[in-house]
């Protein structure tokens, strides 16, 4: 039974860092569990900003990758212990602060002012179980089972299915401190810590039929899936423009001119750049395709220029798009993607079959998603250097597009899943039932 409206006054604050792939889930979350906010943003958003103390931004190179930590944290805890007196102070008092998971210091300062706290693992299920028993005695095994030479050999853990090491996220096969992306565990290790220190709610953006296992692999938790949250692609003004304004114009008018499910679309999130040669050998693998692509090459992390389409008569290569616009043109037949988790919910929730091509993070336990649970496409295989081959992408590309019986189910599946996620958030679903609970009773303390 649904519960009766209206929701008595909550005050959500919503803190998160100011990467795209994790504002977007946290602006569409806030937007969803605070529907009559003072409007600030066409979403009804309130949108205030705390520092990190890198207000310029934060170089590894520059800064040292050790500094990010402690200043972060010291001047995160500041900032925003003021912007939640201040909130107070005007008669809007926080009644709940919710975080995603790099910021791990946000339940202290929420305690501090006698606030709960909810996360919102922005992540899948299965990437927070992983971590959960990686941080609670299980480091060893799986460290080994990442770290071997294998790829095919299988680590299970409680709740799970058996996973294959290329299935689990890259941050348990790093050992040494020296490593290049030590940080991202190290601030994982402490959010961990909190989270036993607090116990507070874990809302998660999946949903029950893709990821029920995992949502009940840990049970000293309250997990519930809110998901998925992806931003609407009407829904002015886009997720995209929060950070980067663009000509979407001209992209969506050419993707008029081409057939249903005929286009192949390519991009690899915010945070990546690829290679130069990553760069060519896709260049050279979407036009053996023979296929129309968009594109959206960011500069090379090698300092080698971003391609351009003035070559490639079948192309059309952007710098960043409106990508849930994209996804949702009947033009787009297949997405390329690195499996970020906002990307590939939104390839989900409208039905794009995928190419995945993960990198790091959580990736490969998407990838496995993808191909093996939802069977809604196929993973492509890639040489040491995490390149993925010209031949290689043409092959999954075709899979995915092609005559073929496996591109028929591919597709199939792809709408079965659709169809699955649309239930999951409409009135009554298994996330939309979670999230209204949650939004009436946010206040309740674990602690
Ligand atoms: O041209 C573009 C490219 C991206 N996006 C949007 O940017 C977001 C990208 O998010 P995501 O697909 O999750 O990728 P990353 O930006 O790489 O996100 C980081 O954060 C995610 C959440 O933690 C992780 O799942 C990823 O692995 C990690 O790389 C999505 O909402 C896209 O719609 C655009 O709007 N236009």
């Amino acid at each position: 039974m649904e519960t009766p409206l209206p929701p008595p006054q909550q005050h959500f604050l919503f803190v998160t860092n100011p990467l795209q792939g994790h504002l977007n889930p946290a602006r569409r979350l806030a937007g969803l569990a605070s529907p009559d906010e003072e409007a600030v943003d066409a979403a009804g958003v309130v949108h205030i900003p705390y520092s990190d103390g890198f207000d310029e931004g934060f170089n590894p190179a520059v800064h040292g990758a050790g500094t990010y930590k402690a200043r972060a944290t010291a001047a995160g805890r500041e900032t925003l212990s003021a912007v939640v007196a201040r909130l107070a102070a005007r008669g809007q008092p926080v009644t709940c602060v919710v975080y995603t998971f790099l910021v791990p210091w946000v339940p202290d300062v929420a305690r501090a002012h006698g606030v709960p706290a909810a996360l919102f693992w922005i992540q899948p299920a299965a990437v927070f179980a992983v971590y959960y028993h990686y941080f609670h005695g299980r480091e060893a095994a799986i460290a080994a089972c990442a770290n071997g030479r294998d790829p095919g050999a299988t680590i299970c853990l409680p709740g799970l299915p058996p996973l294959r090491a290329d299935a689990l996220p890259s941050g348990v096969s790093i050992t040494s401190p020296e490593h290049r992306h030590y940080l991202l565990l190290d601030l994982v290790r402490d959010l961990f810590l909190s989270l036993d220190e607090h116990k507070p709610r874990v809302l998660v953006n999946t949903f029950d039929a893709l990821e029920a296992d995992a949502l009940r692999a840990v049970p000293q938790f309250e997990i519930a899936a809110v998901g998925p949250v992806v931003p609407d692609a009407d829904a002015p003004p886009s997720g995209a423009d929060l950070l980067r304004r663009h000509d979407a114009k001209a992209y969506m008018e050419w993707l008029d001119t081409n057939p249903a499910r005929s286009v192949v679309y390519v991009s690899f999130g915010s945070v990546l750049s690829v290679s130069k040669r990553q760069e060519e050998e896709m260049k050279r693998g979407l036009e053996a395709t023979d296929r129309p692509y968009l594109w959206v090459a960011r500069k090379a992390a090698d300092g080698g220029a971003s391609p351009d389409s003035s070559d490639g008569a079948r192309g059309l290569v952007v710098e960043w798009c409106d990508q849930v616009r994209v996804l949702s043109h009947p033009a787009v037949g297949c997405f390329v993607t690195h499996c970020g988790w906002n990307s590939t919910l939104e390839s989900v929730t409208r039905g794009v079959p995928m190419v995945a091509v993960p990198q790091w993070t959580d990736q490969p336990t998407v990838a496995w998603l993808v191909e093996a649970r939802m069977g809604a496409g196929v993973r492509a295989r890639v040489d040491r250097e995490g390149v993925v081959e010209r031949g290689e992408l043409q092959r999954c590309v075709e899979m995915v597009m092609g005559d073929g019986e496996a591109a028929s189910a591919i597709l199939a599946q792809s709408d079965r899943w659709r169809k699955l996620a649309t239930e999951a958030m409409s009135p009554g679903g298994t996330s939309e039932t979670n999230l209204r609970a949650f939004a009436y009773s946010g206040a309740v303390n674990n602690a």
